[in-house]
């Protein structure tokens, strides 16, 4: 398991991936081999609870700001950077189909252990009317997506380079509900806009409900989960033009941005 997995030889190579994995065994915990669920309330590879905080006005839509560490987020990084997808600077997007690399399995299931052992904060959350909140809100995945497998089988590697961003969009309705995106480097804002009609239409580039946009950070090492309205009925966006990535009233200053999104593909019809 890990996130290093060089495949040239060398003691060099050997050493410092032999100190990658034990750092991650320490940063991440041991993944377990069973076959039922990989976390219970007794796991004891749980070191810290990730907080959530739902978003205000749209149901479906979480965000874990401290899912990774500092440490983890350079380790994630380093191994993106060894698939060397991105080292000719031709490329800023990489997919993957299917078995995901063992370091993209090790993040899935890092997600579903953040969503699982996870603590809601409803203070963070502050602004959504708890009265409009149900059961399955306390929880940053419905359950049927949490213990589907896999959760995952789809990857898709971002970099952005300041003033790239990616415009307004639903995902394919050929992914499944539930929707993970980690970002790493530097923060930048995505913005949700409500779908016309809510009809939830494949690749929606359309028109917009009137002015309901609503701005989440993403910083590095921090997890979006989208579900049910938040993945249906909402497009999302980052717009690195000038002028659009503001914060609490300040301009983000902008670098080079990685992302990772893992959906789930839905089952072709025979
Ligand atoms: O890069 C991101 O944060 C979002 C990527 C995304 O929305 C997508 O690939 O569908
Ligand atoms: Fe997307």
């Amino acid at each position: 398991m890990g996130f290093g997995h060089g495949t040239e030889g060398g003691a060099m190579e050997e050493d410092d991936t032999e100190i990658q994995r034990r750092v991650l065994e320490e940063a991440f915990g041991e993944s377990s081999d069973d076959d039922g669920p990989a976390c219970s309330a007794a796991d004891p590879s749980l070191s810290r609870q990730p907080i959530w905080e739902s978003v205000a006005g749209i149901k479906g839509l979480w965000l874990c700001r401290d899912f990774l560490w500092i440490k983890q987020q350079s380790l994630l990084l380093s191994a993106i950077e060894r698939e060397g997808w991105f080292s000719d600077n031709s490329h800023n997007q990489a997919m993957r189909f299917g078995d995901l690399p063992e370091w993209a399995t090790e993040l899935a299931r890092l997600v579903r252990e953040a969503a699982c052992f996870g603590e809601v904060s409803f203070e963070a959350s502050r602004g959504s009317n708890s009265e409009d909140q149900d059961a399955e809100e306390t929880c940053p995945l419905p359950l049927n997506l949490l213990w589907r497998e896999p959760l995952f089988d789809q990857l898709i590697a971002n970099v952005y380079e300041p003033g790239e961003g990616i415009c307004a969009h639903v995902d394919l309705m050929r992914f499944e509900d539930g929707i993970a995106i980690v970002s790493l480097e530097s923060a930048c804002v995505m913005h949700f806009t409500q779908c016309k009609g809510g009809d939830g239409n494949a690749e929606l580039q359309g028109e917009e409900t009137s002015s309901m946009r609503i701005p989440i950070l993403l910083s590095p090492g921090s997890l979006v989960l989208m579900s049910g309205e938040a993945r249906y009925l909402w497009k999302h966006e980052i717009n690195r033009k000038p002028g659009y990535q503001l914060w609490e009233g300040k301009e983000i200053h902008q670098k080079r941005r990685t992302s990772v999104t893992l959906r789930k593909l839905c089952k072709s019809p025979n």
